[in-house]
Formats: C-alpha cells, structure tokens, sequence
C-alpha cells in the first residue's frame, strides 16, 4: 500500500507539483495536512519555484478532510484534533500566496478537497471528475472556506442547491457554472495544468483570489431572497437538523460583510457542528454503511467476485419486476419469467412504467430507458435457464410453490448458477428442502419498490457458500443497493426488528392514543410517515398476511386485534383505494378521516386492554419510547442471536429500510444516546402495567445491569463495542 504523504516534484519549467497521496481517497488527514504547509512553505521559499500545481494521487483529487477525525473527536471531545486549515492554509499559504496555485483534478473533489481546490487560482479537471460539498450529510458545514468560495464562483443559487443537498456535480458541469476553468484528459491534465500555472505566474492568465471575487454574486437585495427562499426550503427538508439554517448563516455573513468574514464564522460554526448529535449520527451511518462491505470468512479469505452476466427473476408482480427494474438499470440483462402470457405482459408493462416513472422525475434519460428495456426478454418457461449466472424467485409467499420452483430450477439452471429467493418472511431451509443444492441458496430481501429502495437484506443459511454470498453482495453493490448480510430467521433482521413498530402503535391505539397523534408524534421524530399512514401506502394486505407467522414466531410477546381486519371490512383498503386511516386523493396531501374513530372504538371493545376500561394519559415522549423502545427490545434480540454480525448492520439497515431518521443515526445508536438502563426501566414498568409485549430481553437486561452500551455485542470481555469490523 502506498504511504501515506505529500509529495513534491520541482519540473525545469518552475512548475513545484504538490501531490496528495493517502489511499483509497486522498482524505485530508492531519499528516497530510501538516505535509502541505511543509510543502507549501517550501515551494514559497525556493527560488527555483514560480507556480504549483496541486493534485492527488491514484487518479483521485481528494475525498475530503479525513472523516475518522470527526469520529476520534466524537469519542473524546477534543476539537484540537481538528488542524487551522481554512485561514492558516487555505486563505494564507495557498490563496495568498505570492506565487500561483492550479488545481490538477482527476476522479473527485470533494468537501475539503474541493475547498482546497477553490483556494487555488484556477482548475483544470478530467471529464469524468465528481465534484461537490457533502459535508452537511456528514452533520457539519462545508470548513474550509466552501460556503464563501462556492457561491462566489458558480452563483448563489447552484451553490446553495450543491451545499443544501450534498449534490455533487461532474466536471462538465462544473465548467458551465465557472468552478472548472478547463476540461482536459487524463493524459494531459498536468502538462496542461503546469502550463496554466506558468501563465498565471507570467500575467498571461488572469491571477483569481476566489474569496475576492464579487462577479458572480447578486445584488445583496436579490441574495436576500434567495437566502430567504432557501430559509423556507431548509425548514421543510431539514426540520430537526442545525447544518443546514448555519450553512445559511455563514453564507449570509459573507454575502453581508464579505467573503473573509464569511471564513471566520464558518470556521466558528464549523468546529461547534463537529461537536453536534446530528453530526455523531451521521458520521456513524457513514461508516455502518461501508462496514457492510466486510463479512468475516466471506470477504476476507481471498475470494474473488464471479461475473454475473444474466439473471433470471421470476415472478412479474410488485417485487419481481421492481427487482428486474434495478438489474436492467444497471445494465445486467434480465429474463423475467411469468406463467401466462397475460402475467408476463403485466409484468414488462410494469418494469417499462417504473422506467418512465423515473424519466418523468427526470432521473433517466429516454436513451437510457430504451438501453435498458433491450436488455429485457420475457419468457414463459425455463429452456432460457441453462444461461444464466442467478435466480432471483419473487412468486407470492406460498410454501409448496416456492419448494417445487427450486426443485425445477436445480434441473434447468447450470450448477454454478445462484439460486436467490426474495421471501420476506420463509426460512431458507424450507425454501431449499426438496433440492440438494442448500450452498448456493441465498435470500435476496429488497424492500419495496425495489427499483427505489437502497437497502438489500443477504440472507444466509448455515449451508450458503461464501462464493455465492460474495457474489450477491457484488451484484447487490452493481445494482446501487447497500447489501447486508444477515442471518435466517422470521422476518431476518429488518422486518423482524420492526414487528413491534407496527404492533406497538396497534397497541398504543387499543390503550386508548389516538391514531392521528401516534402519526404526528412519530413523523415529528423523524421517520418518514407514522405508522398508519404506512400501513395504507403498504396496503393491509400485508399486515394481515404477516400476522399469524408473526405470531407463531414471536409467541408471547405480539399484540394482535381485530383492527385492520375491520378496516377492511368497512371497504377501506389503505391508498389503493383512497380509503384508509386517512382519506387519499389526487394530487392532495393524505387527510385524516375522523369516521375511522368508529371502527377503532370496535375494534378497542374487542380487545378490550385498557386498565379498568379507560384511555391511558401519555405524554408524546412516551408514545415515542412505547413504540420505539420494543424495537429496541426487538433488535436486542436480534443482536444475541447472530443475526446480524455487528450492531451497526442493525443501524444501516433502520436507515435504509424503514426509514429511521438517518441523523439519530439508527436505532441501535439512537438507543444508546438515551442508554440501556433508562430503556430497561420503562419497558420493565410497561410490562407489569400492560403484559409482555413490552417485556425486556435478556440480552437488554444484560446490559442495563452492568451499565453497557447495547452496542457491545459480546460482553465478556473483548472491545467489540461500536468497532467496525
Ligand atoms: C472541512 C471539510 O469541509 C470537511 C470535510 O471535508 S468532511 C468530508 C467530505 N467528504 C465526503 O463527505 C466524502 C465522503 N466519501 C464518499 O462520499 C465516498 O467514500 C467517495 C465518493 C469518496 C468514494 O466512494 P466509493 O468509491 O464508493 O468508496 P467508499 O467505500 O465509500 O470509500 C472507500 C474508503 O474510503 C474511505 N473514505 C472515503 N472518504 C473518506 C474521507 N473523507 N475520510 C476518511 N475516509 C474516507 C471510506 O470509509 C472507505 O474506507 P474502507 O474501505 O475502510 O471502508
């Protein structure tokens, strides 16, 4: 592996190239930061030096400051940790500098690495660079001097749009907005980038101080109102963060008082955000998602990814074509197979409608969306089978179905070929019973819709080969998705941690909360919709189905009544069809329908759980932790029994299934912000007062009494807490 430090190469042209070298990303980490001002200082001082081209090594600018810092200082509080690169680098030995600085850019710029790059005097990039801001993503603001030097040199407005939404833009875009000065090729980016310096030192191009330039910035009436605009934005897709309304505000300083004044605050508001909740849970879900990528005795015993080159999905429905959907847009050829011919029709029809769904967002081009349906083929029966690499089953939940498609497919598929089922809720053994090929049968969990939703749940049995589970992962990463790897049991990891969810709010209903209140209380918290409105978008169908397995499964400790069966019965079958908890129409926000009440106030005198009959008093932080806290409990359990193989699986995969609130950054990590005792305590309470549901695991109750983060997965002694394996 490359080490990790800056480098420099004085050319007989004058031309000092400053390389930054620190594998996989270049991230600016305190070394390589302390080896530019080394650098740096001197270039300044050799007389053989006149201009410096600044770059990265391994085809990539910089991937930004280092990002394992924020984590070291979320574990220690030290804010010296953070080094003065915004005034002591940026502004005084780059930007100030008496000789010129270009930024050479391959593969990416971003955050930091763009910022660095802003300091330069210009920039010249290969086609294909992605360059942006994420940094509120990550809980902070841009640091090194982005809210100032972005605006100033694209405008207002696409600054705004860059910084608020972490959208990263590519090169060729960069050069219509003015962030880019040249595109070149690979080839010739640092000859043409010394030449540009040279120029710059020589007067023949103009010598820019980003931080001066006032050109691309509006009058301050009309900077008002795009801030006041973006206030109003901020406040709708960011209600419960604080990075965005403060990269706002140093914005605004500088637009007021001018682009240095501007730094200072940043830098202010930058070191106080490293420090925030919201940036802890972020960086958090950062790093859970690329722990994913490492599988003990899959990914680290020298296997090598096969190649995939078809896949066959069987099943057109909702699931099956949302799946056949992802493969295509990822240009992996697909046949899909049905067992009619209307079947098959419905189900290309709507694999095309979910293509011209996205073309319509305008996150597909027509041109894309034709390559993609060329690479589709619908077929009735299995003599296409022999050429395929892996199956994907997504027929409807039926035990006798899915054991006889297995049956068939060892016979007509080659025996390399992966055998994936997408079962949300059967054991993969059962599935496999009647073949003899349990290695390589894999659950492939997507969430619904398919094509949309990032997360994919890997489910292994005992028998699954380690080949086979890399090469699903592989293929799951192709396909845009964040696999996870996870045990086989009811539900696997995600719906099996989230039954309470559902449950929980049913029970809360039945002791007497209002529906609607449940509903705002969690959508306050952060997830996307409360529980009920999910249900009408998912449709009862499948809390009905779920149920008894549910049951049976977790026995003792669910809450069932007799709600959504009324429900249906009443003629109301969630968003399908525009009746539910809420009324649904077109182009309208979903309304709360107050004729529910009746049905609910039915479906309480059956189950009749309310103590002596009356509706229980609860404040709203209650109704949170009574539904969020036997999920917790849930999860506890999911954890001791090796379902998932560290506790940060169990965050990704809240954020990226169900929706939890990224920036409270999963449950497993939300949980131990509020800590294992005080969660004990309250589901211990619940328990006595309304039965077992709420009853805490042993898993939890270990850790509450010895005072331990849930976090910890094995207590007997080795640090596995919070580590990223
Ligand atoms: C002061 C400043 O304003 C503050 C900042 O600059 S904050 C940082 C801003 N930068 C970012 O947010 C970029 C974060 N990184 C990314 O988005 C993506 O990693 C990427 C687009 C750079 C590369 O993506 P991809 O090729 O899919 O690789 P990915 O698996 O994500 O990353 C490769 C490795 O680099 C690491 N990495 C990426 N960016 C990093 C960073 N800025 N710091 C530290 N490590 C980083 C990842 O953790 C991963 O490590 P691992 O292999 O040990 O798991």
């Amino acid at each position: 592996m490359a080490a990790v430090r800056v480098t420099m190469e004085i050319g007989s042209d004058g031309v000092a190239v400053i390389t930054i070298c620190n594998p996989p990303v270049n991230a600016l980490a305190p070394s390589i930061i302390a080896g530019l001002k080394e650098k740096y200082t001197e270039a300044m001082n050799r007389s053989d030096v006149k201009a410096i081209v600044l770059t990265g090594d391994g085809g990539k600018f910089s991937g930004g400051f280092d990002i394992n810092v924020f984590t070291e200082i979320h574990k220690t509080g030290n804010l010296s940790l953070l080094p003065d690169v915004s005034v002591k680098l940026v502004v005084n030995i780059i930007e100030d500098a008496p000789k010129p600085s270009v930024a050479a850019i391959q593969g990416l710029a971003l955050g930091g690495g763009l910022e660095m790059a802003m300091g330069c005097h210009a920039r010249v990039s290969t086609p294909e660079a992605q360059l942006g801001l994420p940094e509120l993503s990550l809980g902070v603001i841009p640091g090194f001097g982005g809210t100032q030097r972005l605006p100033r040199l694209v405008g207002l407005p696409k600054a705004l749009d860059m910084m608020l939404q972490s959208k990263s833009i590519i090169a060729k875009e960069g050069e219509k907005y003015g962030l880019i000065d040249a595109i070149v090729s690979p080839e010739d980016l640092l000859k043409i980038s010394r030449c540009w310096a040279l120029d710059i030192a020589e007067r023949r191009k103009p010598w820019i101080s980003s931080l001066r330039r006032t050109d691309r910035l509006c009058s301050l009436s009309e900077a008002h109102e795009i801030l006041k605009a973006a206030r109003q934005q901020v406040n709708r897709i960011a209600p419960n963060m604080p990075q965005h309304k403060e990269c706002l505000d140093s914005v605004e300083e500088g637009v007021n008082f001018g682009g240095y004044a501007g730094v200072l605050k940043e830098a202010k508001v930058f070191k106080e955000l490293v420090l925030s909740s919201t940036s802890k849970g972020l960086v958090h879900v950062f790093f859970a998602q690329r722990a994913t990528s490492r599988v003990h005795s899959v990914t680290d015993v020298g296997l090598r990814p096969r190649k995939i080159k078809r896949v066959a999905v069987i099943g057109g429905g909702l699931m099956g074509s949302g799946i056949a959907t992802a493969l295509i847009l990822s240009n992996t050829p697909v046949i899909l197979k049905e067992i009619d011919s209307n079947f098959l029709q419905m189900g290309l029809k709507m694999i095309q409608a979910n293509l011209e769904g996205l073309v319509k967002k305008g996150s597909l081009t027509q041109d894309k969306m034709n390559k993609a349906l060329s690479l589709l083929k619908g077929v009735l029966d299995y003599s296409e089978f022999k050429h395929v690499d892996m199956v994907i089953e997504a027929v409807i939940e039926k035990v006798s179905l899915k054991q006889s498609i297995f049956a068939d497919l060892e016979n007509a598929c080659p025996p390399h070929c992966i055998l994936a089922t997408n079962t949300s809720t059967i054991d993969l053994n059962i599935v496999g019973e009647k073949t003899r090929s349990q290695d390589r049968i894999i659950g492939a969990h997507f969430f619904s819709p398919a094509h949309v939703m990032p997360l994919l749940e890997i489910v292994r049995t005992d028998k699954t080969s380690p080949q086979v589970i890399l090469d699903l992962m592989t293929i799951g990463k192709a396909i845009r998705k964040v696999p996870v790897v996870v045990g086989n049991c009811t539900g696997f990891a995600v719906n099996r941690t989230f039954f309470p969810y559902t449950q929980g709010a049913h029970l809360l209903v039945h002791l007497g909360v209002d529906v609607f209140r449940i509903d705002r209380v969690v959508s306050s918290f952060g997830m996307p919709m409360g529980p009920f409105q999910l249900q009408d978008v998912a449709g009862y169908g499948v809390a009905l189905a779920v149920k008894d397995i549910y049951d049976s499964a977790f026995q003792g400790r669910t809450f069932q009544s007799q709600l959504v069966e009324l429900m249906v019965k009443s003629g109301r079958n969630g968003k399908n069809n525009g009746k539910g908890y809420y009324i649904y129409e077109k182009g309208q926000k979903p309304k709360p329908d107050p004729s529910v009440e009746a049905i609910i106030e039915e479906s309480r005198r059956l189950s009749n759980v309310m103590p002596g009959g009356k509706p229980i008093a609860i404040n709203d932080q209650e109704v949170l932790e009574m539904i969020f806290f036997p999920v917790v409990n849930e999860a506890c359990r999911v954890m001791d029994e090796g379902v998932v193989i560290r506790a940060s699986d169990l965050d990704i995969s809240s954020v990226l299934g169900m929706g939890f609130p990224r920036y409270r950054g999963g449950i497993i990590f939300w949980a131990d912000t509020i800590g294992s005792g005080y969660i004990y305590a309250k589901l211990n309470k619940w328990a006595k007062s309304y039965g077992n549901f709420f009853k805490p695991s042993a898993y939890l109750e270990a850790r509450a009494t010895k005072g331990l983060p849930l976090s910890m997965v094995n207590v007997s002694g080795s640090q596995q807490s919070r580590s990223r394996m």
